[in-house]
């Protein structure tokens, strides 16, 4: 597997590639689109910061590409949509760089209201302007707070032990989790009108894009303060450039622009605007976090397809994805037995789970059992990234539900796959902790070992069958490791599966097709 780091990343991250047995990292930082897009198709990892854009194109040309993982959290400069398409697991590293950037941000609004890094620069011309460099408290001020996740949670409680009081905005938030963090929950319009000190903490959205516009700067006290450490585009640059003009706002604290570097654009030139590079991140500690977080992340994904922080695919974390694990690989191999065994148009796949496994996240086990049953069926790679969307393109309808259902196993996993002509079911549960059967398929129940090369009978209960099958790939040369032997009634329709240590070649399936009372033969390998 090879990862290309593309942007600035700390040593910590890319050691950790360098030590992964399986993977081969080259580093190349500063790029052109053009040069990107001439390599990346060697790629089976990219990670990546600000910089690197990751766009359609790009995406394009990723033949291999597997993983983008951006070390921090913003991923503005990632085209979800396509990376998703191609079935590309995005992944972020939030909360690496929280306590940073809330310490940023908190740093900007302090140097703003006591002209901070305007006196500096004065002084050093030699000048010493008291007076015009007079400041304003932050106690007993109003602080509105634009998103109150992770980064707004924080500066809200740092900016609350300077005595300041705080309202926020974030329509995603419940009022109970708003009150347990001491903070009273208002509309937007309201957080307008009662700031002091405005802060931005929101990603860039369709909603977010051009928040901090003329209209609703109208709205806000005079003389506020507006502090942005999120994206640029959620500020409107002309449009609070002329409100500072105006004496409208008093000032700006600014570190993100809508166009990185900016260079002296209107609002960056104004003397009551202070900024930083998009420095947000920038400390050696959240530097660190989010390179091993995201070189970890990164290398799991590659080498055993642990999904951690996706935010296009299921993510499930910690203690619960070692739980599932065991799920997903059973949903896969039933899916992908199914996928070698039906050959016609599929119009539904309907999932069911009882016993156990409803107390875990089911998402992610049906997105298995899809990208088991899609792979056999469809020519791109399908994975729990774009197995959904596949399905969906295809027409094919999904329905997921818990059932209680007084079976003799712990958990059951039944899969109905409604095709053109019929009707497909299986069901699987796992002995001990993780080992994998199917106990039905259609009407035959057992213990069928979803493993390695397997032979598909189906035929007649009749006498002397199972020696016949036993001796025709004997005289081939195949070992039989496991078969099970299921039937209907005595003398009735019969399966016949069978486990074998090599693959058997087509010559020795047709002489298995060829013997009395044997319907069909097939082959399949999971
Ligand atoms: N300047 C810098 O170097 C850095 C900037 N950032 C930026 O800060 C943003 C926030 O980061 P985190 O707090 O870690 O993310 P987060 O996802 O924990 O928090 C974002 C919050 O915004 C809320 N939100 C979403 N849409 C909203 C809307 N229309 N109005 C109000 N609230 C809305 C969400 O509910 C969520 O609570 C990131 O998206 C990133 O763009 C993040 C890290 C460093
Ligand atoms: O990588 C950086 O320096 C910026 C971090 C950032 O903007 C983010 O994590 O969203």
């Amino acid at each position: 597997m090879k990862v290309l780091v593309s942007d600035n990343l700390s040593e910590l991250g890319v050691q950790i590639f360098r030590e992964a047995e399986g993977i081969e990292v080259d580093v190349k930082v500063g790029l052109s689109p053009d040069d990107l897009k001439q390599i990346i198709g060697q790629y089976h990892g990219l990670a990546i910061r600000g910089a690197t854009k990751v766009t359609a194109d790009i995406i394009a040309a990723a033949d291999n590409l597997k993983v983008v993982g951006r070390a921090g959290t913003g991923l503005d400069n990632v085209d979800i949509p396509a990376a998703s398409k191609r079935g590309i697991v995005v992944m972020n590293t939030p909360g690496g760089n929280t306590v940073t950037t809330a310490e940023h941000t908190i740093s900007m609004m302090m140097a703003l209201a006591r002209n901070i890094p305007q006196a500096t620069s004065s002084m050093k011309q030699g000048k010493w302007e008291k007076k015009k460099f007079s400041g304003t408290e932050l106690f007993n001020k109003t602080l509105g707070i634009v998103g109150l996740g992770k980064i707004g949670s924080v500066v809200a409680d740092r900016t609350m032990g300077l005595g300041m009081r705080v309202v926020a905005y974030d329509p995603f938030l419940s009022e109970e989790q708003a009150k347990q963090m001491g903070i009273r929950l208002c509309t937007l319009q309201e957080v307008f009108k009662e700031a002091d000190f405005l802060t931005l903490h929101v990603p860039l959205t369709d909603e977010t894009r051009n928040l901090i516009c003329e209209k609703n700067i109208s709205i806000m006290k005079d003389g506020v303060r507006i502090v942005n450490c999120s994206r640029g585009p959620v500020i409107n640059e002309d449009d609070l450039a002329a409100a500072i003009e105006s004496g409208k706002v008093a000032g700006a604290a600014v570190d993100v622009y809508a166009v990185e570097p900016p260079g002296l654009t209107r609002l960056v030139s104004n003397d009551k605007v202070i900024c930083t590079p998009h420095l947000g991140a920038s400390t050696q500690e959240a530097q660190d976090n989010v390179a091993v977080a995201v070189a970890t992340q990164i290398r799991d994904y590659l080498l055993d397809g642990t999904i951690r922080n996706a935010v296009n695919a299921p993510a499930v974390a910690g203690e619960a994805l070692e739980n599932l694990k065991p799920y997903l690989d059973l949903a896969r191999r039933l899916g992908s037995f199914l996928g070698q065994t039906i050959q016609t148009g599929i119009k539904s796949v309907e999932a069911q789970y009882s016993g156990v496994v409803t107390d875990m996240e089911l998402k992610p086990i049906t997105t298995s059992f899809l990208t088991g049953l899609l792979t056999p069926i469809v020519a791109d790679e399908v994975n729990q990234v774009n197995a959904p969307m596949v399905a969906k393109e295809r027409g094919i309808l999904m329905s997921e539900t818990k059932v209680s259902r007084g079976e003799d196993f712990l958990s059951l996993l039944r899969f109905t796959v409604v095709t053109e002509r019929r009707e497909h079911l299986v069901e699987g549960t796992l002995f001990g902790k993780s080992e994998p059967r199917m106990v039905r398929y259609g009407p035959f129940r057992g213990e069928f070992d979803l493993s390695g090369n397997l032979v598909l009978l189906q035929g007649y209960d009749k006498p002397g069958v199972i020696g016949k099958v036993g001796t025709a790939l004997g005289a081939k040369g195949v070992n039989i490791s496991h078969f099970q032997f299921a039937r209907k009634i005595p003398g009735g329709e019969a399966l016949l599966f069978l486990n074998t240590d090599s693959r058997v070649e087509d010559a020795a399936l047709d002489e298995l097709r060829s013997l009395d009372y044997v319907e069909s033969a097939r082959r399949l390998t999971i």
